[in-house]
């Protein structure tokens, strides 16, 4: 089913975790794992260096259920749904097989394009007719692009997030640069309309969603590196840590686990709704690099 998509050397298919298909790219940029579940990056190890990416060891792995870690990609809305809270938080596209549309070589990049399209159990849960596709690139930096078309005859509106989860040193000793004088919800404040004073010293727990379309430096002392997170076409980027307590009552978050990563996700959130008329898309994208802190 794969075979066609197979670049020796550079794109392979194989049975991951209970069974659910992975995708690795490796390149002149490293390596990094996709789950086809959720069009999931799972890892992404740059040339000669650790994981960016935490995934939690107790994930399920099974169809239809989020894996915790990596990038999971929320659409067609972000959290909570707005109108109904019985329906999945952060949407369908987590938790559905996608199609693999494309892959690509050369000797600078590897890429792979995957795609959702609506179907009768997607149309269950939310009745527009659309095209996603999301785009990976593995080059000097790893590239996310996800666009969404209306191939329907009626607008329709979405929120969206790559909620990536960043294996850190110590979730309470980081700093995130780039998010000071930018207004924030504080979603443990039900919501309240705050301004980031100083740059972000993160003290878990904190679920935050900024209105900014800025790039921010993640700043971690223990594992000695700096990870550069730039963003086009995307209004919101949400910063988040359960802290101890909530996490001690996630199945999905081992013992302790949850001081290893903070989420900061590209998103198009709470108001920043995106509008699409029928045939339009938009593409909301995301560049992740590092760089070694030197002692
Ligand atoms: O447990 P989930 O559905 O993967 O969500 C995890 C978190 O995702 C974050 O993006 C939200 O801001 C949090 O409120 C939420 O708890």
């Amino acid at each position: 089913m794969f075979e066609p998509f197979t670049l020796p050397g550079r794109v392979r298919f194989y049975p991951g975790e209970g069974q659910l298909p992975e995708c690795e790219l490796t390149g002149p940029g490293g390596r990094t794992r996709i789950s086809l579940q959720g069009a999931q990056v799972l890892s992404y190890e740059p040339e000669g260096q650790q994981d960016l990416f935490w995934l939690s060891s107790t994930s399920r792995y099974q169809p239809g259920k989020a894996i915790r870690g990596g990038i999971p990609v929320c659409w067609p809305w972000f959290g909570d749904h707005p109108d109904n809270p019985e329906l999945p938080a952060h949407g369908f596209a987590r938790t559905t097989l996608w199609e693999v549309r494309s892959s690509y070589a050369d000797n600078e990049v590897t890429r792979l394009q995957l795609g959702l399209t609506d179907s009768p159990s997607s149309e269950q849960l939310w009745p527009w007719q659309f095209e996603l596709i999301l785009e990976i690139e593995l080059g000097e930096q790893l590239v996310l692009s996800l666009t969404t078309t209306n191939t329907g005859a009626q607008s329709f509106i979405i929120t969206e997030a790559l909620h990536s989860y960043y294996a850190v040193g110590a979730a309470d000793n980081l700093r995130i640069e780039g998010l000071k004088a930018h207004r924030y919800q504080d979603k443990l404040e039900d919501f309240a309309v705050k301004t980031q004073e100083q740059e972000l010293e993160p003290q878990p727990p904190l679920d935050r969603v900024y209105d900014t379309d800025e790039p921010v430096t993640l700043i971690d002392p223990l594992l000695k590196r700096r990870i550069r997170i730039d963003k086009e076409a995307s209004a919101s980027t949400i910063v988040w840590n359960p802290g101890a307590e909530i996490a001690a009552g996630m199945a999905d978050v081992g013992s302790g686990e949850e001081t290893g990563f903070i989420c900061i996700e590209a998103g198009n959130a709470r108001e920043r709704i995106i509008r699409l008329a029928p045939e339009e898309s938009h593409c909301m994208k995301m560049s992740v690099g590092v760089e070694a802190i030197e002692d």
